[in-house]
């Protein structure tokens, strides 16, 4: 609502959504128009069938891992995202990466630093404010915190395939184009570290290989190289 407040432009875009929004807060009583009466877990079960979350590993000693909660993942389609803050090859990060299992590498060499804690937590926040443009927010910083806009922001916590657990998901890199609309950008849950250079944000999202069933844990195989 405060995008469509400063972004009229927007929110011709978006009128069967206030329709849906206004009809609800009629039924319920409640019609404050920032309130966001949508519960994203809901949001993203109605929307494509499923949902995820965390939880304990169905492996022994491989700490959380994220599992289907509700309903099935299709063949192909995308099931999770790596969240986290975006390195160049050339960047620092050593300070970050000390102790932490949670750093992707592209095929490119660029990096992606998901850990929810310590000094990576910091920096992605810090990375966010920076880019915030006035009330519009620029990535998601959600995934840091109990209350998430975005629950498909966990793939940072998807384990390795074994011996008696196979893939079930593979990573997709891309770099999200240009005319991505700016009022979306708020639930993509990358920053870039350094904003020197214009370069376009990298994105790492975990699809499906294929129908994930509910109840099964997401493995990926943190070794493939895709030519
Ligand atoms: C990116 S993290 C995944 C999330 C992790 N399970 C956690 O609880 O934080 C990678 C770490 O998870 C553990 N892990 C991942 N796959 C595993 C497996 N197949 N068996 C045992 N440990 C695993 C290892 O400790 C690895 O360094």
């Amino acid at each position: 609502m405060d995008f469509f407040a400063l972004l009229p432009e927007v929110k011709s875009k978006y009128l069967e959504l206030l329709t849906i929004q206004y009809k609800r807060s009629k039924t319920t009583g409640y019609n404050h128009p920032s309130q966001n009466i949508f519960n994203p877990e809901e949001v993203l079960f109605n929307t494509l069938g499923f949902s995820i979350t965390r939880d304990r590993s169905s492996l022994i000693s491989a700490g959380t891992g994220v599992f289907v909660t509700k309903g099935f993942v299709p063949k192909g389609a995308v099931v999770s995202m790596y969240p986290g803050t975006i390195y160049q090859k050339y960047e620092p990060i050593f300070f970050q990466s000390i102790g932490n299992p949670f750093i992707f590498r592209c095929i490119d060499g660029v990096l992606i630093d998901g850990n929810d804690k310590g000094i990576s937590k910091a920096v992605y926040r810090s990375c966010s404010k920076r880019d915030q443009l006035g009330p519009f927010q620029m990535s998601d910083i959600t995934w840091l915190t109990p209350a998430v806009q975005n629950p498909l922001a966990v793939g940072q916590y998807v384990n390795n395939c074994s011996h008696n657990k196979a893939a079930n998901v593979c990573y997709q890199e891309f770099d999200v184009p240009e005319y991505f609309p700016i009022e979306l950008k708020q639930y993509l849950p990358n920053i870039t570290y350094s904003h020197d250079m214009p370069i376009p944000l990298r994105c790492v999202v975990l699809v499906a290989l294929r129908e994930i069933k509910q109840g099964e844990e997401l493995f990926s195989n943190y070794y493939t190289i895709v030519n």
